[in-house]
């Protein structure tokens, strides 16, 4: 199991637990609503710290953006798995055939 696939099912085993019990649990009680804008908020962190080019921060953001990824995608009943497939049906395709396969 990698750390990805572990996160993801401690985010899932937190839907409806005790809101005090638990950060994930807190932030999925308040909505799929507040848990996009979370995820909106830690990705343009991630970006300033791209932009400017600060290593650091640009790797503790990004660990923030696939947390709060994580969190947005459970809060709509998404799986990681249904990301990871969708990544690997795009594998041996390239770019540009998939940019001209969305018109
Ligand atoms: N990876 C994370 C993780 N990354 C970020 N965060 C939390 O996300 C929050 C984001 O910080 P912000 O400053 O943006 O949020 P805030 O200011 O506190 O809240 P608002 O002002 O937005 O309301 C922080 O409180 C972090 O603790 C995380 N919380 C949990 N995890 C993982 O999820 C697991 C389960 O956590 P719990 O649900 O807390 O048990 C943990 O073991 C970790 O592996």
């Amino acid at each position: 199991m990698t750390t990805l696939s572990r996160l993801a099912a401690t985010i899932e085993a937190r839907k409806g637990a005790d809101p005090d019990s638990s950060w994930t649990a807190k932030l999925l009680s308040k909505g799929p609503e507040k848990c996009a804008q979370k995820f909106g908020e830690e990705a343009i962190e991630a970006c300033m710290a791209a932009a400017k080019n600060d290593r650091a921060n640009l790797v503790y953001e990004s660990a923030d953006v696939l947390y709060h990824l994580l969190v947005m995608l459970a809060a709509r009943d998404v799986t990681l798995a249904e990301v990871l497939a969708e990544l690997e049906r795009r594998e041996g395709t390239s770019g540009l055939a998939e940019k001209a396969s969305r018109g």
